[in-house]
């Protein structure tokens, strides 16, 4: 039988629902809605929009959104500045940086400029060792959007055996410690792992995160398992542009139990986390609770 489609965009779409009801509270208890500020670096053409997305997700949470651009020959010193200048403003409750920089930018020292409490991203050392920890931080979005995406279809992952194909800062490492934080038994593969496809059949939830256009083979994907294809790769195919995850969504949806399309999968809940990340920080600043979403 043929695999559930996780509806990526419909999750998203009713979890900023609720986040834009929660904004709209806090700006009454508080006197002014939470607000984000962006910092986009040259003119990446995925990025800008990226970016004008998430500006306008954030305007229509409610929430208030900040864009600062910089051109693709601003030094990292420069870059730099602007995050600390942002820091220190007590008006802007969550920041992020987005990815990629240009090559001469080292992204690991900008990011690390984010004042932990608003790096929404949840990218910097200190955010990075929370999640390590298992204390209270902020948590990178795509990999809370696959655990959200990964309960809509198991209430529990506990006991569940977790493979994570990939292992960059953004989503496969802090996946696999949101995954253990859930109590799955959690394998971290990626580029170099030996018998890669006997690892992923292993898996009742396979996270692939790699940017390989369908890496991921239908007979690599366990009966019955969860699939989450975070890859988005833009290929060219019959003479036309098209994206496609780093799984074979037409052959592994054939064994698998639910699976996340590319587009309107993982992608979408991005930028809702990102929101409910905003919310959290906003809250956090001002000594409250954070939004129980
Ligand atoms: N600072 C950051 N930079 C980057 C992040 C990030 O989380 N923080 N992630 C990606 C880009 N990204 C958000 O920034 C992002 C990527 C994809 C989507 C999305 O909704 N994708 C759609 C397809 C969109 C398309 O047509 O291109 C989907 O999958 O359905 C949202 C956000 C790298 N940089």
């Amino acid at each position: 039988m043929s695999a559930r489609i996780i509806d990526g965009k419909a999750i998203a779409s009713a979890l900023r629902e609720r986040i834009g009801e929660e904004a709209r509270a806090f700006a009454k208890a508080h006197g002014a809605p939470p607000c984000l500020a962006v910092v986009l670096v040259g003119d990446d053409p995925a990025s800008q929009v990226y970016v004008r997305n998430k500006g306008r997700a954030t305007r229509e949470s409610g929430m208030i959104s900040i864009e600062k651009r910089l051109p693709a020959s601003a030094s990292e010193a420069e870059v730099a500045a602007v995050v600390r200048a942002l820091n220190e403003d007590p008006s802007i409750d969550g920041i992020l940086v987005q990815m990629p920089l240009p090559v001469h930018i080292d992204a690991h020292s900008v990011i690390n400029e984010i004042d932990p409490a608003k790096d929404v991203d949840g990218l910097t050392e200190t955010n990075a060792g929370r999640l390590l920890l298992g204390v209270q931080g902020l948590r990178p979005c795509t990999p809370e959007g696959c655990v959200i995406l990964a309960k809509s279809v198991r209430d529990r992952l506990e006991g569940l055996r977790a493979v994570v194909v990939g292992r960059s800062i953004l989503v496969g490492k802090p996946l696999s410690l949101l995954l253990l934080a859930e109590n799955c038994t959690v394998v971290m593969a990626h580029s170099k792992t030996r018998d890669l496809p006997e690892i992923c059949r292993s898996a009742d939830i396979l996270c692939a995160a790699v940017g390989r256009p369908r890496l991921i083979e239908g007979d690599w994907v366990k009966k019955g398992a969860v699939v989450l294809d975070i890859g988005i790769n833009r290929v060219e195919e019959d003479g036309a542009a098209r994206l496609v995850g780093d799984v074979d969504f037409e052959a592994a949806k054939e064994r698998a139990e639910a699976i996340t399309p590319v587009p309107g999968g993982v992608g979408p809940m991005t930028i809702a986390c990102l929101l409910r990340n905003t919310l959290i920080a906003a809250a956090r600043r001002r000594g409250v609770r954070g939004p129980a979403i």
